[in-house]
């Protein structure tokens, strides 16, 4: 497991990143999202060394992180680091063979994952011939060889095509269902709730919200959907609820008092038919609006 505790880091008198603290358990895919500047980049360029840090600590599996740890993640900058002017292959072999796989393995995995990402027939081809998503995708290969102990992405389903992204997510479902921890920053939301376990919200500099998706989803005010055979009307005058929405026969409402959603069903019972009474749990991105607002 990696474990961010108090994390602090400014620029000036700006504070960056303010005693940032969460997990990311072995096995499992953390998301991270926040708006622009809210201090993502900033943090994981803590985590993985190449920004100082001015308050707090990272710790992997139990102890501060060392410098020997960190060579053995597998790290996407915001930065894409290759060089424009070298075959992807040639390229991609030198960078696992510098994080220290032998030179014929290197060779094979990088071929494959090629492969994989759709780019087995570009493997001559100079970096900057390749389009934007394509060049995304040979950053993607880069960081996760050799396979890493744990995954720091920033942004890296930003500029990949759905198919892309579907590679993307069926690698980093193999590695977390071998155990590897996997933080990864992104702003598509949707992508977030499709793949994530546990999700963290920044919002400048602090930690806003964290947990699992279930757990942030149940958290807060219960809110549920009641669906009449009549007409709902009635419902914005019983006590203890908020009525959030209310068309025809249907109720959304909020329950401001405790219990007062076991009396909205009595009452609705005793009125005539009920065809739904559930409870509605927020999608991740009325959370994150929520956590960000
Ligand atoms: N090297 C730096 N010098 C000065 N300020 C910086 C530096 N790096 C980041 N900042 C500031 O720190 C804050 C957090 O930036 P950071 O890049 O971590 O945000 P982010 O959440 O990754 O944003 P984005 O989603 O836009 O990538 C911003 O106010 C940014 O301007």
């Amino acid at each position: 497991m990696l474990e961010i505790r108090e994390l602090t880091r400014r620029f000036g008198d700006t504070t960056a990143v303010d005693h940032v603290s969460f997990e990311v358990p072995a096995g499992q895919m953390t998301g991270f999202v926040g708006a622009n500047g809210a201090g993502k980049t900033t943090t994981m360029r803590m985590v993985m060394g190449v920004l100082g840090i001015n308050g707090g600590e990272v710790l992997w599996r139990g102890s501060p992180i060392t410098r020997l740890d960190r060579r053995t993640f597998g790290y996407m900058p915001e930065e894409r680091g290759l060089y424009p002017k070298q075959p992807i292959l040639d390229q991609l072999v030198y960078v696992a063979q510098l994080k220290g796989m032998g030179r014929v393995e290197a060779r094979t995995q990088v071929q494959e994952l090629l492969e994989r990402f759709g780019l087995g027939e570009r493997t001559k081809d100079h970096l900057e011939k390749l389009s934007l998503g394509n060049q995304q995708r040979v950053q993607i290969i880069a960081s996760v060889l050799p396979k890493p102990a744990a995954l720091v992405l920033d942004e890296p389903f930003s500029g990949l095509d759905p198919v892309a992204v579907d590679s993307m997510v069926d690698l980093l479902r193999e590695y977390t269902r071998d155990g590897i921890p996997v933080l990864f920053s992104s702003h598509q939301l949707d992508l977030v709730e499709r793949l994530c376990d546990r999700l963290v919200v920044l919002a400048n500099g602090r930690r806003v919200a964290a947990g699992t998706v279930a757990e942030l989803r149940d958290a807060g005010v219960p809110r549920f959907r009641l669906v009449l055979g009549g007409d709902a009307g009635w419902v914005r005058d019983q006590a203890g609820l908020d009525v959030l929405d209310l068309d025809g026969t249907t109720a959304l409402v909020e329950v401001a008092t405790d219990g007062a959603e076991q009396q909205l069903v009595a009452e609705a019972t005793r009125r005539g038919a009920v065809h739904e009474f559930v409870r509605v749990r927020p999608a991740l991105s009325e959370i994150y609006r929520e956590a960000t607002a």
